[in-house]
């Protein structure tokens, strides 16, 4: 080909050690994926399958974000350096190694994320891309830019740009000697004099003379490397910051009238005021929550601040759409169908100018379809705002605004709120046109499943975007920052620190592993806790992507999470409706009378869904409270409010409880074992026989 023929032999000959280095490391890679995919089929008893379940669909996210992070150039470098330790090591490497390894890794990501989706047709096609990939970085940087050993080192830290990623998949083979002498030229000239020190680190052989004299083995350890980052790249950075943050006394910062302290192994949040009994301790906002899936059928509410949105008659009307469909938050369907239904229906009563027919085709998987009293009609004209309620603009609400992504899954009371969440999370979450997702197909598969098993994957999905996209936009303004004034930086503003930063809010939060603190299910026995645990462990340990960091955050939200409830504007309604006075009511009722009956005693569910306060998350628990989570009447949105109990003294601290505290003991404790905690509070030591 043309290109090759204008290569000059030492670019050739460093084009066959790259070809040989990655074909070892691409071959040995997929051999382990081999091993692994077969074990992804499990076969474990009925109840545990919803988690069996749980282990491929998360590693559809992680694969989406890890090739999300290797196609943005993630630094590689750091985790390099948290693997080996060496930062001279790492810094001379990078410059060499990134080049290679990256894109191997992204070439290694394609190949198993398309077979994820599709076995042998999906590995194909990863082949071809991997080829591609290959071949451009064959060609690059292509004429006169021949190979530049003495080129100067990348002064700032980012990594080698995605676009010349490549994967090298020509079968490596045994080389012949002249093959091996032209490698050790390459190796001499393009390896001396800075990357000697990677002889013994990267390859076995620890002189040029020994690979002169064999051919050159890359490091089991390398390897390792390139499994790691693999199974999660940034992720992995993530436990690091886990261990780090807890023990960097600096982030035990103030939060305004508060501040955690750390007690032995335990943080708490004490008081920095006097607060008397009722009076608001403190409104902690929502850094990430979610609506459960199926609460979606009986409100719609902003998917940032959790406010109900539309209109009165808008709420009503979906209700009774659903309901008149046989959908409702105990409707028990599969993941799909769930998702399915919510996605089309979530959008067609929205729509102004839906039809029967497509609610119909809406329905057509749902089990019972009932006779609604209210007439087809009437819900009709109440979704798409043909009729309007007696005193309805008393309880005016946000009109809903659809996700700027188009997934017609969120919708949002205000542009602030679309932005921000967008910002916050949802772009890279987002199944709509304009996602930021690499993978909208695995995103939609990832959400079926959690709609189907746990909505908490979701969650959890949340804080790793959150993170990265906060990492993403502090590493910008760094070097926005640093094109300004190159000089002015004295801070510590490594690719790590920065990641430190980003994953700051998220680090308050009490964290156990997801199967350290599952509680036990009722039908396994106490004494088969330990290989219960062990059995979910090894379901969620599926070698080619540990899920330790997933569970992690799965753990956290078992602990820290607390019920997202926004009270319902629908019940505020008729209520008012109902205290209206004659002959005012009665005129009112002859609308409205149907319709509440119609929707039966659920007319006033809440919003509901689980969600993750920073500063609530450090809170302990006591029997015996000196606070409580509680919403007053204006308390219209996510946020959780903390009220007092009783006298809170500055400088006490501040307990909430986590469970019914008015329990026997006996059963307070059993409650709380999940937590993983003997409670040895005032009423516990009193009360223990
Ligand atoms: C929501 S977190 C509270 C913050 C936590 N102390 C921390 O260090 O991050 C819940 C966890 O805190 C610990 N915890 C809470 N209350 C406790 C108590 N009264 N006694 C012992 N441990 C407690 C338990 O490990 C529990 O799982």
């Amino acid at each position: 080909m043309a290109e090759s023929s204008s290569l000059s032999p030492s670019k050739e000959d460093l084009i066959q050690l790259i070809k040989r280095f990655g074909a070892y490391l691409t071959i040995k890679m997929s051999n382990l994926f081999s091993i692994s995919f077969h074990n992804l089929d499990f076969n474990c008893p009925s109840h545990y399958k919803p988690n069996a379940m749980m282990c491929s669909s998360p590693q559809l996210f992680l694969a989406t974000v890890a090739c999300s992070i290797a196609k943005n150039s993630f630094p590689l470098y750091d985790v390099l350096l948290l693997i080996f330790g060496n930062f001279s090591f790492v810094l001379e490497c990078r410059r060499k190694i990134c080049s290679v390894f990256q894109p191997v890794i992204f070439g290694v990501l394609t190949l198993f994320y398309c077979y994820q989706d599709s076995r042998s047709v999906g590995a194909i096609a990863g082949l071809a891309l991997a080829i591609v990939f290959t071949w451009r970085l064959v060609r690059s940087p292509g004429g006169p830019q021949r190979r530049q050993p003495k080129r100067q080192a990348p002064t700032t830290s980012t990594s080698v740009p995605s676009t010349e990623s490549n994967a090298t998949l020509i079968p490596s083979g045994v080389s012949s000697p002249p093959e091996d002498l032209r490698a050790q030229n390459v190796v001499d000239e393009f390896f001396q004099p800075v990357t000697c020190r990677l002889l013994g680190v990267v390859l076995e052989e620890s002189s040029p003379e020994e690979i002169q004299a064999h051919q050159a083995t890359v490091r089991s350890s390398v390897l390792e490397v390139l499994l790691e980052i693999t199974k999660f790249c940034d992720l992995y950075l993530m436990e690091r910051v886990l261990d780090d943050e807890k023990k960097d006394p600096s982030s035990f910062g103030k939060c305004g009238g508060f501040h955690i302290r750390w007690f032995g192994q335990r943080q708490g949040v004490y008081a920095d005021a006097d607060f008397e009994e009722g009076e608001l301790v403190l409104k902690d906002p929502i850094l990430v929550g979610m609506q459960h899936s199926s609460n979606k059928f009986d409100c719609l509410v902003c998917s940032s601040c959790f406010r109900f949105v539309g209109s009165i008659e808008l709420q009503i009307g979906r209700k009774l759409y659903f309901q008149s469909i046989g959908v409702s938050a105990n409707g028990g369907c599969d993941g799909e169908t769930f998702s399915r239904i919510s996605k089309d229906c979530y959008d067609a009563s929205l729509s102004h100018m839906r039809t029967h027919e497509n609610l119909e085709n809406c329905a057509s998987s749902s089990s019972s379809k009932d006779d609604i009293p209210v007439p087809k009609k009437v819900v009709d004209s109440l979704m798409n705002g043909g009729l309007v309620l007696p005193h309805s603009t008393e309880f005016p609400l946000p009109s809903a605004i659809s996700c700027p992504g188009g997934c017609k899954e969120a919708y949002y009371c205000s542009k602030l709120c679309a932005e921000a969440d967008w910002k916050l999370s949802h772009s890279l979450l987002c199944t709509g046109e304009r996602s930021k997702s690499l993978s909208r197909e695995a995103l939609s598969k990832f959400i079926q499943h959690a709609n189907g098993t746990n909505d908490i994957f979701l969650l959890a999905a949340k804080v790793i975007c959150f993170t990265i996209l906060r990492y993403r936009k502090l590493k910008a303004d760094y070097l926005k920052e640093q094109e300004k004034c190159p000089s002015a930086n004295a801070l510590d503003c490594s690719d790590l620190s920065l990641l430190l930063e980003a994953w700051k809010p998220i680090s308050f939060g009490h964290k156990r592993r997801w199967w350290d603190c599952i509680a036990l299910p009722d039908d396994v026995d106490s004494s088969d806790e330990a290989s219960f645990r062990m059995e979910i462990r090894e379901l969620a340990n599926t070698k080619v992507f540990s899920l330790e960091i997933y569970g992690h955050i799965i753990g956290m939200f078992e602990l820290n999470n607390l019920d997202l409830v926004v009270a319902s504007p629908v019940e505020d309604y008729f209520l008012y409706i109902d205290d209206l006075p004659e002959p005012k009511k009665k005129e009112a009722e002859i609308i409205t009378r149907p319709i509440l009956d119609a929707l039966g005693d659920d007319y006033s569910v809440c919003c509901e869904g689980t969600a993750f306060f920073p500063l609530q998350s450090c809170m302990n628990h006591s029997c015996c409270p000196n606070a409580k989570a509680f919403k007053r009447e204006k308390d219209r949105d996510g946020q959780a409010t903390i009220i007092a109990l009783r006298p809170i003294r500055k400088g006490e601290e501040v307990t909430i409880s986590y469970i019914d505290e008015d329990l026997p003991y006996e059963e307070r404790q059993a409650s709380l074992a999940d937590y993983g905690f003997k409670c040895k509070c005032f009423k516990c030591l009193e009360e223990q026989p």
